[in-house]
């Protein structure tokens, strides 16, 4: 059954060591794309919103604080999926919470990938795989660090394709790290960039 959440997420005077003053308000079923410089801070920002960097500031889901519930907690709620994720089991559907074939199909894994060796999985597929998982908790927003960066072109548009779709029927508000201006335009419905420390809005590149 699909539940919508219709939450916002915010932040509200988040900083870092190197990001001052951040304040973003992402609505349910939103996709915020972010971009910067390497090493401006823009994974740490995402951790910091996960609760998994020492930060000033706040973040919230509408009215409950990051800081009113354990870490834990408000990271199921709040999943990062990291430009590289770890793994403990030995099978790729040992990860998940539950079974999710569609979406394992939808990113193009055959039905027997639930028994797939961890060992023998590449890049691209853990990548594909740190998604399924991650939306196999049912979390309600998703915070996203370069989610195609090891794709191939195809797949890169078939995973865009799919996480539109569960954003857009589960109402996830989404901040999406990307580089490439052909996917920002495909997927943001709107775009801040780092420059000078700050997370500053900027137009959708044409
Ligand atoms: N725990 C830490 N304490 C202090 N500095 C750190 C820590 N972890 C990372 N850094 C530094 O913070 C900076 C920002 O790192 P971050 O990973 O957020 O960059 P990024 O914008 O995501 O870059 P990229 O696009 O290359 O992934 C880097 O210079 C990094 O070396």
């Amino acid at each position: 059954m699909s539940t919508k959440s219709m939450l916002s997420l915010n932040t509200t005077n988040l900083g870092i060591d190197i990001l001052n003053r951040v304040d973003l308000t992402v609505k349910a079923g939103e996709v915020l794309c972010l971009s910067g410089p390497s090493g401006s801070g823009k994974s740490r920002l995402l951790r910091a919103i996960a609760d998994l960097e020492p930060h000033s500031g706040s973040a919230s889901l509408d009215n409950r604080k990051q800081d009113s519930m354990p870490g834990h907690c408000w990271r199921r709620q709040v999943m990062l999926v990291p430009a590289q994720s770890a793994w403990w089991y030995e099978t790729a559907g040992a990860h998940l919470a539950k079974p999710m074939p569609q979406a394992l199909l939808a990113l193009g894994f055959p039905e027997e990938a639930d028994g797939w060796q961890m060992a023998k999985l590449s890049t691209g597929e853990k990548q594909r795989l740190a998604l399924v998982r991650a939306l196999s908790y049912e979390p309600r927003a998703l915070l996203l660090d370069e989610p195609t960066a090891n794709l191939d072109e195809d797949s890169t548009l078939k995973t865009e394709a799919f996480l539109l779709e569960v954003i857009r029927e589960k109402q996830y508000p989404v901040i999406w790290v990307a580089h490439s201006p052909a996917q920002i335009r495909r997927v943001a419905n709107r775009y801040f960039a780092i420059e000078d420390k700050r997370v500053k809005e900027q137009e959708i590149p044409l």
